[in-house]
């Protein structure tokens, strides 16, 4: 059985949003809640990666991290790379706070579709690709430390890099609401 880790990112600046999304609520409960209560039943364990001026307010209970120093605030990969850096498992199932429609059925299906032989998998639908919703093996920790020391930060033009199995967002769930991603107020 293959041992894995959640990686909630919770990292960035929500500059659209105007204020840290991971605090924001859905029905009265914080955004990493959601995020962390869809990763927890799937994972061995689950670690927050958040910037240094949020990490108190996360309660104690859970394990959070800020990235490393020499890629601090570079973006999600940063952030990926991060949680990876942090705990050794065999697979990472990544999930942005700013998803909190997506729970727990969900992550267990990606997982579960996920392929042995693809470095990354992750979730599109009929308009967009959403990188962030993915599982990445152990296999590219290497290769994306040599991509963050170029300072190639885009999530995508990795995943063009290494092999990547796209699952149709409706095999995981048929309401396209559940993969919305929250960034204005008005979202
Ligand atoms: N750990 C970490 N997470 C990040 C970083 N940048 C973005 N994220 C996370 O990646 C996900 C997608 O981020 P975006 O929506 O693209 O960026 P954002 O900073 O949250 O919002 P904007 O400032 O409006 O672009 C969110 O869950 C962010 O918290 C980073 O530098 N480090």
């Amino acid at each position: 059985m293959k041992s894995t880790v959640g990686i909630l990112l919770a990292g960035g600046l929500s500059r659209r949003f105007g204020s840290p999304k991971a605090f924001a609520e859905l029905a009265g409960i914080p955004f990493y809640e959601h995020a962390y209560k869809a990763l927890t039943n799937v994972c061995d364990h689950v670690v927050i990666i958040s910037r240094p001026e949020l990490i108190t307010r996360f309660p104690s209970k859970y394990d959070v991290i800020t990235d490393l120093d020499w890629i601090a605030g570079q973006g999600p990969l940063a952030g990926i790379f991060s949680g990876m850096n942090h705990m050794q498992a065999d697979n990472y199932l990544v999930l942005p706070c700013d998803m909190p429609f997506v729970g727990p059925a969900e992550t267990a299906k990606l997982l579960a579709l996920t392929e042995d032989s693809s470095d990354i998998s992750a979730v599109w639908n009929t308009t967009e690709k959403i990188p962030l919703f993915s599982v990445w093996d152990i296999c590219v920790q290497e290769p994306l430390q040599k991509e963050l020391e170029t300072g190639q930060l885009r999530v995508m033009k990795f995943m063009e890099k290494v092999t990547t199995q796209w699952i149709n967002s409706s095999e995981i769930h048929k309401d396209q609401l559940v993969f919305r991603n929250v960034n204005q107020p008005d979202d």
